[in-house]
């Protein structure tokens, strides 16, 4: 929208809030996604189920700035990231949106630490303490320093997550963004990844939002949104 403002400076109550958004790929009929309204304040934990091909992964790279909306508004706190340039909203992303897809996306050569401090250089900051908190994070989320130093394609699948989850919450942004992390993992497993992965999310006040095709998840969370029934928005679990 020519001339309208990228950021306002009245309060916003939500930490993500979106308004007719509507989206299609190109070369398709109709719209892939239309979702009238989604408010999130901070701190809430949203649970968003579909089947396959429902376009979960569509919606989240649409709340997280990947793909821009064709209609509506997208606000991230006091930001309208549907009228940002796509650096700008790199750049965002980076510092305010934790984001883990299920290709996990680390860098196999470069050590645990290191992985997890690369955030930072994508999000042009040099906050002081930031290799402290990475390597405390790690230890919160069960990897003990033992493996800080080794490359993350030595780890397991597993253990790869917790890197990727240690990596999206560095910053203490103010969203995560989670897309089938816990895929790769056993029951036992998911539910200790699911535990770590909120009390760390709260611990810096951050929303979360997380998707699956998976209902047994859906009991870590407070709220939730079925891809099927998008016009009736969030509910209560
Ligand atoms: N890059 C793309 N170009 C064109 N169409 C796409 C693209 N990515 C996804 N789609 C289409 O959008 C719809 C939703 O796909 P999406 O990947 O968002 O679903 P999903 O719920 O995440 O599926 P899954 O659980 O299998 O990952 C599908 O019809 C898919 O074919």
């Amino acid at each position: 929208m020519k001339g309208a403002a990228e950021v306002t400076d009245k309060p916003k109550k939500y930490v993500i809030e979106l308004k007719n958004l509507r989206f299609r790929w190109p070369g398709k009929q109709g719209w892939q996604l239309a979702l009238a309204q989604l408010q999130l304040e901070a701190g809430q934990h949203l649970f968003i189920r579909g089947a396959s091909g429902s376009g979960k992964t569509t919606l989240l790279n649409l709340l997280s700035g990947i793909t821009t909306p064709d209609e509506g508004e997208l606000w991230l706190q006091q930001t309208a990231m549907h009228r940002l340039s796509p650096s700008k909203r790199d750049t965002l992303r980076a510092r305010q949106i934790g984001v883990v897809f299920q290709q996990l996306n680390l860098i196999p050569y470069l050590s645990v630490l290191d992985n997890v401090l690369l955030i930072a250089r994508f999000a042009n900051e040099k906050v002081p303490g930031l290799q402290a908190r990475a390597a405390l994070l790690l230890e919160h989320l069960g990897l003990d320093a033992a493996l800080h130093g080794q490359k993350a394609s030595s780890l397991s699948v597993g253990q790869q997550q917790r890197v990727a989850i240690a990596r999206a919450l560095l910053l203490r942004p103010a969203l995560l963004i989670a897309d089938e992390p816990t895929s790769a993992l056993d029951a036992d497993n998911r539910d200790a990844f699911m535990k770590l992965m909120l009390a760390e999310a709260d611990e810096s006040g951050t929303t979360v939002i997380f998707v699956s095709h998976d209902q047994a998840l859906q009991g870590y969370f407070n709220w939730h949104l079925l891809m099927d029934q998008l016009e009736q928005g969030v509910q209560p679990c």
